[in-house]
């Protein structure tokens, strides 16, 4: 069954708050100010959701009726978003819980109800911030790509290759995601930023209305897709893939641990902080081997669509600008984290996203 992480959360003098997990009895290098257990069980919950799912539709659930709610459902999960989102406002105004998030504090309200002025808020020791960013908008995502292509097969007889993939690919995605679900841990949205409307909504409502467009978009729009394309769309997926999860896994393992083998031979910076910055390896190509990944992973879910319209394509669009901005973010964090060894690793990796060009 699940296991647990154990996080620490720390600010250190005028730096950014962030978040280390204690690994193997391992102790993180931080000064404790709270120390949490954060149950990882993320992938159990989506293997027991489609089982529950699967229960429901042996007894007569309707799930091929969910494609025609969509737009009601989108605007219901939106109007919880703003109000959630109002809710845990006023608690950071009244009973805030756990540290304030440094962007969220302006003082301007409407910013500050935007961002998120909490860093975590709980009840108890139930994380809002934690549970929303992986469960269900990810879980609610695939079950819609599944509901489109049940819908499918009642229209066209059987489902179309092209929803095979687009289901298949995401399917990994997320599937991936709550796998390696205790990495989201240390990703700037937990360890960095509010949880506010922006992230409320986009865990929410963005991810599973939006991330399904190709899935919705093929119920509408049948393209015709041969072997061969299809061939050459999946080799994309698993060269992003590799990308993705080779990059993702080297710096986690290096985080978690420098001396294990499969990392212990990499070239790396040191820091004033005594952590070091890796230098080789998939860190050595681009600065963000990662998000190159998955761009080219977002690319494949969306050539199974065919050329003809731009729609699938939105989410290429978005995610490329996502992540242009989110490289510039963490760029300035790093800076001001580890100064001068970060402007080493720029001279030394000058690309950030795409080798030669970005
Ligand atoms: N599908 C979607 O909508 C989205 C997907 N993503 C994906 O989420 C994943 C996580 O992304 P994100 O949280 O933005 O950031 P990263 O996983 O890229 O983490 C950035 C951090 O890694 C550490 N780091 C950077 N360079 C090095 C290096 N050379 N050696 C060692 N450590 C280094 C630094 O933190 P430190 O030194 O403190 O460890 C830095 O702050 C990515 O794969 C991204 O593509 C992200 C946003 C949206
Ligand atoms: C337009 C709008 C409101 C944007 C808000 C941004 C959010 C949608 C994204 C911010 C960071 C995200 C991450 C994922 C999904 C999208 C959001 C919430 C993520 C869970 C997707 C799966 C990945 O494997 C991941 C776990 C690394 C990733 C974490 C960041």
């Amino acid at each position: 069954m699940g296991s647990a992480a154990i996080v620490h959360l720390a600010r250190p003098a005028g730096g950014a708050l962030f978040a280390a997990c204690t690994q193997g009895g391992r102790t993180s290098e931080l000064k404790d100010k709270s120390r949490l257990r954060y149950p990882i069980n993320g992938f159990q919950a989506l293997v027991l959701t489609a089982l529950l799912m699967g229960l429901g539709v042996s007894v007569g659930l309707p799930l091929g009726a969910l494609p025609g709610m969509l737009l009601p459902l989108a605007f219901a999960t939106t109007l919880t978003s703003f109000i959630f989102s109002l809710l845990l406002y006023a608690k950071a105004l009244v009973a805030p819980a756990s540290a304030l998030a440094p962007g969220g504090n302006s003082g301007n309200s409407m910013y500050d109800f935007f961002l998120g002025r909490e860093l975590n808020p709980r009840l108890g020791s139930f994380d809002f911030k934690y549970f929303c960013e992986l469960r269900p908008g990810l879980i609610g995502w695939v079950f819609i790509n599944l509901a489109l292509l049940m819908q499918e097969a009642e229209l066209r007889g059987s489902p179309s290759l092209a929803m095979w993939l687009v289901n298949g690919f995401q399917l990994l995605y997320v599937g991936d995601a709550l796998w390696y679900e205790e990495s989201v841990l240390t990703t700037m949205d937990i360890i960095h930023d509010g949880f506010g409307f922006m992230l409320v909504f986009g865990d929410l409502a963005w991810v599973p209305f939006t991330y399904s467009l190709q899935a919705q978009f093929l119920l509408y729009h049948p393209q015709p897709l041969g072997l061969p394309m299809a061939l050459l769309i999946c080799l994309l997926k698993v060269i992003g893939y590799y990308i993705f999860r080779g990059a993702n896994s080297q710096k986690n393992t290096f985080r978690k641990n420098p001396s294990d083998p499969s990392v212990a031979g990499l070239e790396t910076i040191p820091t004033a902080t005594g952590r070091q910055l890796l230098v080789s390896g998939w860190w050595g190509m681009v600065r963000h081997p990662n998000y190159l990944g998955d761009l080219i992973m977002a690319l494949a879910w969306s050539l199974p669509c065919g050329l003809s319209h731009l729609l699938p394509y939105f989410y290429v669009l978005y995610f490329t600008a996502l992540l242009v901005h989110r490289e510039a973010r963490d760029e300035q964090q790093c800076l001001q984290k580890y100064g001068r060894a970060w402007q080493e690793y720029c001279k030394r990796v000058p690309y950030r996203i795409i080798p030669y060009v970005y």
